[in-house]
Parts: structure tokens; sequence; C-alpha cells
């Protein structure tokens, strides 16, 4: 039977494929869901929006602008039932030094019920992502949709100089 979350979770690879291959980054795909209708409220790629933006952060900054609110007032609007799909799971840590997607998810208040992830992220660029825990402890539920990890991986890391 065809199962939604792997259907969000290829729509959410193939924006991915978007995104310019970078070395110190990894491309990710990310749709934010109306659980309750099962509409896509945004999608975004990372480095899609202007700045070293992460997908997640670009559907946030995309919603935010459609609603006219600032990406922090977002909480305020979104449906109690959304849902972020997302091919990597957010970032608790960038090399950038720019806010993680965790926090950025965490100061939208109880609105992100569920996050859907495709892959744990790599420890190559921050050693082990320790945001689930801290996603969960909010509240959050963080549910790994299997099955697309290879291509997940290989999609996200098409930038990096392959390790010798
Ligand atoms: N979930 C997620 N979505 C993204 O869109 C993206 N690019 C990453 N990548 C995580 C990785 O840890 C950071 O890309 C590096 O730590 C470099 O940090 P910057 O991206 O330059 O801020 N992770
Ligand atoms: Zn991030």
């Amino acid at each position: 039977a065809p199962n939604i979350h792997v259907d969000y979770m290829q729509q959410a690879l193939n924006l991915a494929r978007k995104s310019p291959p970078k070395p110190t980054n990894y491309r990710v795909g990310a749709l934010l869901i109306d659980g309750k209708t099962n509409t896509v409220l945004a999608t975004g790629y990372t480095l899609e929006c202007e700045g070293n933006t992460h997908a997640e952060q670009s559907c946030f900054i995309k919603l935010a602008k459609e609603h006219n609110v600032t990406e922090e007032q977002l909480g305020g609007i979104l449906p109690k039932e959304t849902v972020l799909y997302t091919t990597v799971e957010p970032c608790f840590k960038r090399l950038s030094g720019n806010l993680p997607c965790v926090q950025r998810i965490l100061r939208l208040g109880k609105a992100i019920k569920t996050v859907y992830v495709g892959v744990k992220e790599p420890e190559k660029f921050v050693g082990e992502n320790t945001g689930r825990k801290q996603l969960e402890d909010a509240g959050i539920e963080v549910v790994l949709v299997e099955g697309m990890e290879k291509e997940i991986l290989e999609v996200a890391t098409a930038g990096h100089v392959p390790e010798r």
C-alpha cells in the first residue's frame, strides 16, 4: 500500500535535488504539511532562500513571507497539526554559527507536532546530532521514515569531495 510518509519524503528528496552542491553542507529538501487536511503549507530546499539557508529554514522563511509575519511569529499562524518532513534530520549545530533548525522549530512553540526525517545527520561536520532529543523533550515526535537512506545521502553529499 502506498505510504503517505514515503510519498512526502520522495517529494522532499526531489526538492533536495534542486539544491546547489556545496562541500560544507548537505543538500536537503523539506515540506511543511497540515496534517489535518494533508495539504502542503510550504516546500524548501537548502540554499533556496537567500543567504546560507537550510531546507527547513527556507520553508519557514517562505511561509512567513506569505503570511506577512516574521519567522519568529510563524508559530502563531501554523495549523496545530503541522508536521515537518525533512530528508536529513534538523540540525542542532551549524559550522556557520547560524541558528540551528532545531531552535527554529522549538521557537514555534507547539505548532509542529511531528518531524519525519529520512536519515540521521552524518557526523562529518558537527559530530553526533543531538537535536532529536531536544525535540522529543519539547514534546515533538521525531519519526524516521525508512527505506530511502541511500538515495537521500547520495543527494545530500553530492557536493562533497570523495573521501580518499
Ligand atoms: N537538516 C539540514 N538541512 C539542511 O538544509 C542542511 N544544509 C543541513 N546541514 C547540516 C550541516 O551540519 C551544516 O550544513 C554544516 O554544519 C554547515 O553549517 P551551514 O549549513 O553552513 O550553516 N542539515
Ligand atoms: Zn538546519
